[in-house]
């Protein structure tokens, strides 16, 4: 038996970073949701007690390193699965961008490795699961739209935004989210963007109340790395998207636009100089 997943994208709408913890984490209040620009995996069994990963991509290990690997040795190791598993990722989402590619991957193998073993883990365990392999993976093992707290894995379910394009543009530059947050400072000159404000956004459907709430702490941090993703945000509101912001720790930038006559206008002007850009839906 084939299982078939699909592991989407993530963009944060807010992201805001409270503090420091004891264990090197940071306590953080973000706002996630899916977007339809999605990796594909496909999981079968194999006779010998091994896990085979393969990819179309050449830029991504293959070996323990791999996130879908590590998710599925954990599943093995914690439901004492002696059986072996081939996993194949199509990837499409751009690798270290802020998009959350690795951790929907991970999150994917959770929940197609349960069906194809017939687990019947429920979606808190696997989130809990998912808690082990990194920050972002409880929230992409069930999507939607959600405030995550605590490093992330602290997830409460919120209403998804109103639909409309997102255009997504990746800089080619490699950043670092260790090293992001790392080099972050928070101090009473810290523009803390609100998850209470963007939450009324969403309960009120105001698609322009959640491009004015836009916001991300992680931004400056990044910006100041690599000037080019403020040209590219500059460069995005300049071509009519109504709300711009980077996404996670970056690079990517994203831009909400609700009118589908501007969106060609925006993905062309951006293509002009950006390689890497993408003309998706919200997955709602
Ligand atoms: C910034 C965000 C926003 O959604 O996403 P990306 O930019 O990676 O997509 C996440 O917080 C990233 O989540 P994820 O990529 O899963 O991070 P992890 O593997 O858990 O952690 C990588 C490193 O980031 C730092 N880290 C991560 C999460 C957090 N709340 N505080 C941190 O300080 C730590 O240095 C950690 O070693
Ligand atoms: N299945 C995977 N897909 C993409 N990257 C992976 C995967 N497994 C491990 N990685 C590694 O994880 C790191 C972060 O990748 P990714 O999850 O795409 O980015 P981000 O954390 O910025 O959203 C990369 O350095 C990449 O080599």
């Amino acid at each position: 038996m084939k299982i078939y997943e699909k592991a989407p994208a993530k963009i944060n709408l807010m992201l805001d970073v409270l503090h420091k913890r004891a264990d090197g984490y940071h306590e953080v209040e973000m706002i996630m949701t899916m977007v339809d620009l999605a990796d594909r995996l496909e999981m079968y069994e194999l006779p010998r007690d091994t896990i085979i990963i393969s990819s179309q991509a050449g830029y991504i290990p293959l070996d323990e390193k791999n996130l879908a690997f590590q998710a599925a040795k954990l599943i093995k190791e914690r439901y004492d699965v002696t059986r072996g598993v081939y996993i194949h990722l199509d990837k499409k989402i751009p690798v270290a961008a802020g998009l959350a590619g690795g951790s929907s991957d991970a999150a994917a193998t959770l929940r197609g490795l349960n069906r194809l073993w017939g687990l019947n883990i429920d979606d808190e365990e696997l989130q809990e699961l998912g808690a082990e392999l990194g920050s972002d993976v409880p929230f992409c093992v069930t999507g939607g739209t959600a405030l995550a707290t605590g490093r992330g894995e602290v997830l409460t379910k919120m209403p998804n935004p109103p639909q409309c394009w997102v255009v997504l543009a990746k800089p080619p530059i490699n950043v670092s989210t260790a090293e992001v947050y790392g080099k972050l400072k928070i101090d009473e000159n810290t523009k803390h963007p609100s998850s209470r404000r963007m939450q009324e956004a969403l309960e009120q459907q105001s698609f322009a109340k959640v491009c004015q709430e836009l916001g991300n702490v992680l931004e400056d941090v990044t910006l100041r790395l690599h000037p080019e993703v403020m040209q590219l945000k500059e460069a995005m509101l300049k071509l009519g998207a109504d709300g711009v912001l980077m996404s996670g720790s970056g690079p990517t930038v994203f831009g909400l636009v609700s009118k589908e006559s501007k969106v060609a206008r925006i993905y062309n002007g951006l293509r002009g100089f950006c390689k890497e850009v993408y003309a998706v839906r919200l997955l709602t």
